[in-house]
């Protein structure tokens, strides 16, 4: 297959496939809009034109009924970004201008007028389609759109031949296109989700960096709000690790750290979400989980990081717990609660679950 073609096999997975659609119609939908204006444009400027050079068996008002329904649809795509939404009015808009060929073209006795619009069309039209579906629908009604006016009355077989070869070299040219710009489109979209990726993600846990676990738990904790469900915030910080890092190098902390991370993960429910808040602290959001079950986890969690073996013995953590249920905190007051409980854990020796109480 040729290299402009092989993008096509990479969007595998659905939910991808699914955020590339609605990239792709964020990104397009201006432009679709734009040709759809200019095609509309283009179709009242033909008709006049072939209303100036000949004489048309066909009332003018019929040859521009498609019109005000062409600059309905374009008006539509202004503000719709919804990828569905957007092929079907962007297919609509080329059967559209079909209909409208074959009425402007029924006063060629020798068809020629076909020729031209119905050639720029697939040509023109190439890279709006979001979808391969798509395109291959568009590319179909193009190449049949106008037949019933060039097989109508005296058929000149070839014409029609002529035609046909025309179409194909037309339908080739914008399928050349159309993989140019889809997989230049298709780049832009894997380098910016990888950017956004790193710029959320933590280089050296792989967790979340803060301001994406604040935003995230935010939206998540106002939607247990709304469903009237418990939410608890372990805050976890390790345990004498300047001493680790002075005694043993930067290296023995950064493995303590990554295997920290790990720990967490393997500790991890649907639904809960962990991002390293500072350098060794981390945060542990719990949905669904009361100040009992919280408490409770937390302690799984601190007793499951001794495994955890630094140079000098096993990784203690100390851990703050605080619950939203009866006060309903915002994520900042829930996550303060939280670092609160935690230096209580550390003033009274360390290594230990402190559970803030749910009052408010
Ligand atoms: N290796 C490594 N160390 C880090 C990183 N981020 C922060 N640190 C270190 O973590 C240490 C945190 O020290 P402190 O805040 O004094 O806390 P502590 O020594 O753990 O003492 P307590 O929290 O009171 O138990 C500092 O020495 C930081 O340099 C990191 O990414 N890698």
């Amino acid at each position: 297959m040729h290299a402009l073609f092989k993008h096509l096999r990479q969007v595998r997975d659905g939910g991808q496939r699914r955020e590339y659609s609605r990239y792709l119609a964020q990104r397009m939908g201006p432009m679709i809009h734009a040709l759809m204006l200019v095609g509309a444009l283009a179709y009242l400027v033909a008709v006049i034109a072939g209303t100036l050079v000949r004489h048309s068996p066909l009332p003018l008002w019929l040859r521009l009924a498609p019109l005000p329904l062409l600059l309905l649809i374009a008006a539509s795509t202004r503000r719709v970004r919804q990828p569905g939404l957007l092929s079907t009015l962007t297919l609509l808009c080329v059967a559209l201008l079909e209909i409208g060929i074959n009425l402007n073209g029924a006063d060629d006795l020798h068809r020629q007028s076909v020729v031209l619009p119905g050639l720029l069309l697939p040509v023109a039209s190439s890279v709006i389609w979001l979808g391969r579906w798509d395109f291959i629908a568009a590319m179909l009604l193009c190449a049949l759109g106008p037949l019933p006016m060039l097989l109508s009355g005296n058929i000149d077989s070839a014409l029609v031949f002529q035609y046909l070869v025309y179409m194909a070299i037309a339908i080739v040219l914008s399928t050349v296109l159309r993989a140019f710009m889809a997989r230049t489109l298709f780049e832009q979209f894997r380098l910016e989700r990888q950017l956004r990726e790193q710029a959320n993600t933590d280089g050296l846990t792989g967790l979340l960096v803060r301001n994406r676990f604040l935003e995230l738990a935010r939206s998540a904790l106002a939607e247990l709000h709304r469903q009237r469900q418990p939410a608890c915030m372990l805050f976890v910080d390790a345990d004498r690790f300047k001493q680790l890092n002075d005694q043993y190098g930067h290296a023995a902390g950064d493995a303590a750290l990554v295997a920290l991370a790990a720990t967490l993960r393997r500790q991890t429910r649907a639904g809960d979400l962990i991002g390293r808040i500072g350098g060794e602290e981390f945060a542990m959001l719990l949905p669904g989980n009361s100040l009992e079950q919280g408490c409770r986890r937390a302690e799984q969690l601190r007793l499951s990081m001794h495994e955890i073996r630094r140079p000098d013995g096993p990784l203690t953590t100390s851990i703050g717990v605080a619950c939203s249920q009866r006060c309903r905190d915002d994520i900042q007051t829930l996550l303060a609660r939280a670092d609160q409980a935690m230096r209580q854990a550390k003033n009274t020796g360390r290594d230990r679950v402190v559970c803030s109480p749910d009052d408010c």
